[in-house]
C-alpha cells in the first residue's frame, strides 16, 4: 500500500534503539546517517566536536529521533531520559516558544540535578528539547489516545501550523559539591501546511499507531509526510531537533569568530570552514562559553533563527544576512568591499527606527490588533492622518516585517501583536515612546556629546539632569510616567530571565533597589512562592506604581517602600537586587551604594546584579556599547569587571550568567568577614 511505501522511504526513528527511563549509554559517532550530515556540519563543527569529545555530554531525551539526529553529526553523548513532567501552565507563557524553551530547560535541569546527586560524575553538558505544534492559538503536544490524535489532526487539516522546538544546552559544574549550571537556550519555528484530510485517511493514519508519541499527532519523517503540502523552514526541527540552529549555537558558544575573519561568516547557515582556520586554544580560549571573545556574535539572542541583529523583535523583520556578505552561485563568499550591504543597512537604520516610533505613537499596531485587516484609507481616517502618508508608513512597516500586507489590506505581524500593541502583556510600547521622545533628541546631539564628552540633556531639552527626578524637566507628571512606562516595559521583558538565571529559592526576603514599578519583584514572587520582595525607590516613583500592577496576579508578597538608596537606610533582606542601576552611575556613587549594601548584607546573603555584560574587548553586544553613547556618568562593564567590583565590596563566589537576552545576571554571596 502507499502508506507502507512512504514509511520505508524515510524513517530514521525505525531501527534505532529504544530507550527506557534508566537507559544511559554511550553512543558512538558511527551512526548510519552520519555520512551526509557529518560531512556538512563536520567541517565547521570539527573544532567544537573536538572540544566536546573530552566532555561528558548527555541528551536528556527519550526521543529516538533526537538521538538519531544528534548522532548524525558525530556528537558523542549518553542518553538519560528526563523525568520532568510536561505540566507547566501554558497560559503563563506569553508565547508558545517560551513554553517550549522552558520545558526543554526543565527537562535538562532535572537530568543534570539527578545525575549530580545520584551518579559519581556530574555531566559537563546536558541537552534538553521540547517540540510543540501550535494552531489557532492552541498548543498541541503528544496525543494521549486515539480520540485526542483525531482531535489534533482534524484541527490541522487544510491549514498551516507552526512547529516549535525549544532547546536548552546546560553547562554543569560541580563546586564544593554544589551543582552550578549555565543555560543557553533557543528555539526554532517551522511552518507546515496540511492538505485537507478525509475522515478515512485520518483514521487510517491514526490506526497505524504513528501519531501517539509525536507532537501534534504526526511524524513528518514517516507516514505523516503524506499529510503535508509544504514545509517552510528546518525539516529536522519538525522531527524534533533543530540541528542547524543547534550547530550554530555550539559554534557560537565555543568558537566566536575573531575580528579578522568576520567577512568569512555566512550568517544563515553553519559558518564556513574559513571562519576557524587560524583558531587555536591559545589565541581564543573557549573552554568556558561564558566569555565572548569575538568582535561580533552570530546571534546572541534567543529569537527565531531568522531574527536579525537589526530586528526590533520580529522573526521576519530584517533577515540577518541583510548585513552580511552572501555566498554567490559558486559557493564563494562575495568580497564585502564590492557591495557595502552592512554599511547601507546602518545608514538606513534611523529611518527604520523612526518608522517604528511613528507607527507606535499613532497607535497603528493597537488599531490593527483590534480590527484585524484594514486598508490604508481606513487606518488614515482612524489615526487622523493623510492617506498618502499613512500608506507610505504602512508599507514601510510591512517592508520591515512589522506588518503583513495582502490584497485585503494591512494586518499586524505576530510580533507586532505581542510586542508593539500598547495593551499586550509583553508590550514594548513604553520603551518605544521613550526612545522617540527622549533618546532620539539626545542622539541628534551625538556629535556635541562626543566632542564634549557630556550628556546632551541641556541641548535636547533645555534642562540639566543630574538627578533624574529632581530636575524640573522630570517634574512633569507626563515625563515621569513616560519614563516609568519605558522602564516597566523593559523590566517586564527581562524579568523572567533575571528571576530564573540562578536558583534563588534559598532566599526568604529580597529588596529590589530602584525596582521602579515592581515588574521584576512580581516575577520573583511568582517564581519563588516563599519569597517576599520590597521594592525600594524614590517617593516620586512609588507614588505612581499602582497602575502598573498586574490585575490577575497575587502581588501580596510585594511591598513598596520609598527612599533614596544613596541617602536613606533600606529594608533588611536576604537578597539585594540592583537591576539596570550600576551602569548609570559614577564610580563615586557606586562606591556609596555598594558600601551600603555590603554593610546591610549579612554573611551568606547575596547581591544579584542585572546588567548587560560586555565581552572582554568591550565591544559586544552592540546594544550596550551604543547605550554608552548617551554619555551618562556611568559605564558598561565586562564580566571580569563586574566580578572585581562585587569582590571589592565583600561579595564572593561571584557567578555570571549570560542569558543571551537583554540582561545578563551576576550573583555574589556576602563573605563571612567584612571588608
Ligand atoms: O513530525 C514529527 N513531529 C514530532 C515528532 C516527535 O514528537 C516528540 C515530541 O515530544 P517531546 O518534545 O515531548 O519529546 P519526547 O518524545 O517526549 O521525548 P523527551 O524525553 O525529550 O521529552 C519527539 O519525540 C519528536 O521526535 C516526530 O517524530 N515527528
Amino acid at each position: 500500500m502507499r502508506m507502507r511505501a512512504v514509511w520505508r522511504l524515510w524513517s530514521p526513528g525505525r531501527g534505532s534503539r529504544s530507550v527506557g527511563d534508566s537507559a544511559r549509554r554511550r553512543i558512538n559517532a558511527s551512526c548510519p546517517r552520519a555520512a551526509y550530515l557529518g560531512l556538512l556540519a563536520g567541517m565547521a563543527l570539527k573544532p567544537v566536536l573536538g572540544k566536546l569529545g573530552s566532555k561528558r555530554v548527555v541528551l536528556a531525551s527519550a526521543s529516538p529521533r533526537r538521538q538519531e539526529i544528534l548522532c548524525s553529526v558525530g556528537l558523542r553523548f549518553e542518553v538519560v531520559p528526563s523525568w520532568f513532567k510536561e505540566t507547566l501552565e501554558k497560559s503563563s507563557f506569553a508565547t508558545p516558544y517560551k513554553y517550549a524553551i522552558e520545558t526543554a530547560k526543565q527537562k535538562a535541569l532535572e537530568v543534570a540535578n539527578r545525575m549530580h546527586v545520584k551518579h559519581l560524575r556530574t555531566p559537563d553538558i546536558v541537552i534538553g528539547a521540547d517540540t510543540i505544534v501550535t494552531v489557532d492559538e492552541h498548543i498541541l503536544e503528544k496525543p494521549i489516545d486515539k480520540q485526542d490524535a483525531y482531535r489534533m489532526l482534524s484541527r490541522l487539516s487544510g491549514k498551516e501550523h507552526s512547529v516549535f522546538t525549544g532547546v536548552a544546552i546546560v553547562h554543569c559544574n560541580s563546586k564544593d559539591n554544589r551543582l552550578e549550571t549555565e543555560v543557553t537556550d533557543f528555539y526554532e519555528e517551522t511552518k507546515v501546511k496540511f492538505a485537507d484530510l478525509s475522515e478515512e485517511l485520518l483514521w487510517e493514519y491514526i490506526h497505524s499507531g504513528e501519531p501517539m508519541d509525536k507532537a501534534g499527532g504526526y511524524g513528518i519523517q514517516a507516514l505523516g509526510g503524506m499529510l503535508v503540502e509544504y514545509v517552510h523552514g528546518d525539516f529536522l526541527n519538525v522531527v524534533g531537533f533543530p540541528l542547524n540552529h543547534f550547530c550554530k549555537k555550539l559554534v557560537e558558544l565555543y568558537y566566536p569568530p575573531p575580528k579578522h575573519t568576520i567577512h568569512h561568516i555566512k550568517h544563515d547557515s553553519i559558518p564556513s570552514v574559513e571562519t576557524f582556520e587560524n583558531l587555536s586554544d591559545e589565541e581564543n580560549d573557549s573552554s568556558s562559553p561564558l566569555q565572548y571573545k569575538g568582535a561580533i556574535k552570530l546571534d546572541r539572542s534567543k529569537t527565531h533563527s531568522s531574527g536579525g541583529v537589526c530586528s526590533p523583535g520580529s522573526s521576519n523583520i530584517i533577515k540577518p544576512n541583510c548585513m552580511m556578505p552572501v555566498e554567490n552561485q559558486n559557493g564563494v563568499m562575495e568580497n564585502p568591499d564590492k557591495f557595502p550591504s552592512k554599511i547601507l543597512e546602518l545608514l538606513d537604520g534611523f529611518r527604520a527606527s523612526k518608522a517604528l516610533f511613528v507607527a507606535s505613537k499613532l497607535k497603528v499596531f493597537d488599531l490593527l490588533k483590534n480590527k484585524g485587516v484594514l486598508q490604508a484609507v481606513d487606518v488614515a481616517n482612524t489615526i487622523n492622518s493623510s492617506v498618502c502618508g499613512t500608506e507610505r508608513l504602512l508599507d514601510a512597516c510591512a517592508a520591515l516585517g512589522l506588518l503583513e500586507k495582502t490584497l485585503q489590506g494591512y494586518s499586524n505581524s505576530d510580533s507586532a501583536n505581542i510586542y508593539l500593541a500598547s495593551d499586550s502583556e509583553d508590550s514594548l510600547h513604553g520603551y518605544i515612546i521613550h526612545s522617540d521622545d527622549h533618546l532620539w533628541p539626545l542622539f541628534t546631539h551625538l556629535e556635541s556629546a562626543v566632542k564634549e564628552g557630556t550628556m546632551q540633556n541641556y541641548r535636547a531639552f533645555g534642562k540639566k539632569s543630574e538627578n533624574l527626578f529632581q530636575d524640573s524637566y522630570y517634574q512633569s507628571m507626563e515625563v515621569k510616567q513616560r519614563f516609568m512606562a519605558a522602564m516597566h516595559s523593559i523590566a517586564k521583558l527581562t524579568a523572567k530571565d533575571v528571576a530564573t538565571a540562578f536558583d534563588l529559592s534559598q532566599f526568604r526576603s529580597a529588596c529590589d533597589l530602584g525596582g521602579c514599578t515592581g515588574a521584576l519583584a512580581n516575577e520573583l514572587v511568582q517564581k519563588y512562592p516563599n519569597l517576599k520582595v520590597t521594592v525600594f525607590d524614590l517617593p516620586e516613583v512609588i507614588a505612581n506604581v499602582s497602575h502598573f500592577q498586574p490585575v490577575r496576579q497575587h502581588t501580596a508578597p510585594v511591598t513598596f517602600t520609598s527612599g533614596d538608596f544613596f541617602k536613606d537606610n533600606f529594608p533588611e533582606a536576604d537578597l539585594y537586587i540592583l537591576s539596570r542601576i550600576l551602569h548609570d552611575w559614577t564610580d563615586e556613587k557606586i562606591h556609596m551604594l555598594l558600601s551600603k549594601i555590603s554593610a546591610a548584607c549579612k554573611p551568606g546573603n547575596a547581591l544579584l546584579v542585572a546588567e548587560i555584560v560586555l565581552n572582554k574587548e568591550k565591544i559586544y553586544p552592540p546594544r550596550a556599547v551604543l547605550q554608552s553613547l548617551s554619555m551618562t556618568e556611568g559605564k558598561q562593564r565586562s564580566a571580569s569587571e563586574y566580578k572585581q567590583l562585587l569582590e571589592k565590596y565583600g561579595f564572593t563566589s561571584v557567578q555570571i550568567k549570560i542569558t543571551g537576552n537583554f540582561l545578563d545576571t551576576i550573583l555574589g554571596f556576602r563573605k563571612l568577614s567584612s571588608h
